[in-house]
């Protein structure tokens, strides 16, 4: 039977995360499909690491070979335009996503509409397009590009250096780390006003039964494919 009330359904994610692509893309176009409220919540994903004792796979040299061959299965199924980071300690870890996540974090609080346009197109410019998300022109384009307007793109770049979006991004982090995060994508269900968590974008059959919802694939409707 079809569920009756609304689902809250929290996704953690951090754009230096290709799983966490893949989970999102897959929610986002779940949103019509499931009596579900959607909250998109970007957290740092470095923080989780350090706080939780984990390290990322690709650090364990046999998982980031796996990894290789797992994100391109994952890219075709769900339809995500994915290519592999020819040096991705340098740009995951380097260089890191701890701007880009202050600046979704800005946007998340002043400009909430253009959350899912902007998270979108950084994962475009790392994950597809091999460009940088670190530099302030860069962080400018993604915005351009999921349609901000440059007064409001201004406002976020400017705010994401305040310590308030520095602490509301460290919040978010701790309060995934409070439902027992170690990873990302992280996915807190709702349920029945119980909060029960899922790690990865491979956990989507099990999130369906839990809220009474039918899992039809990564694409239940096939024109929102990027
Ligand atoms: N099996 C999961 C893998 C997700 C995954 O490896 N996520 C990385 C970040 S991209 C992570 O946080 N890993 C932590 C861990 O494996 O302990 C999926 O298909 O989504």
């Amino acid at each position: 039977m079809a569920a009756l009330i609304r689902t809250k359904v929290e996704l953690f994610y951090d754009v230096v995360s290709p799983y966490s692509w893949f989970g999102f893309e897959a929610l986002c176009r779940y949103r019509p499909h499931w009596k579900m409220d959607l909250v998109l919540r970007p957290f740092f994903l470095g923080g989780v690491m350090n706080e939780t004792g984990n390290r990322p796979p690709m650090m364990v040299p046999s998982k980031g070979l796996y990894m290789q061959k797992d994100l391109l299965r994952n890219a075709a199924y769900f339809g995500v335009p994915l290519k592999l980071i020819e040096d991705p300690f340098h740009v995951m870890i380097e260089k890191g996503t701890l701007k880009a996540q202050r600046f979704l974090t800005a946007i998340g609080d002043k400009h909430p509409e253009h959350l899912e346009g902007v998270s979108r197109e950084l994962w475009k410019r790392i994950w597809s397009r091999g460009e940088d998300i670190v530099e302030e022109e860069n962080l400018h384009l993604a915005a351009k590009a999921a349609n901000m307007e440059d007064v409001h793109v201004q406002e976020c770049l400017k705010l994401m250096n305040d310590s308030s979006v520095k602490l509301a991004l460290k919040k978010s982090t701790e309060d995934a780390i409070e439902y027992g995060a170690f990873g990302a994508p992280t996915i807190i269900v709702h349920s029945q006003g119980h909060p029960e968590i899922f790690f990865g974008s491979d956990r989507f059959p099990l999130i369906a039964q839990i809220m009474n919802e039918e899992w039809k694939g990564p694409a239940p409707g096939t024109k929102n494919l990027l």
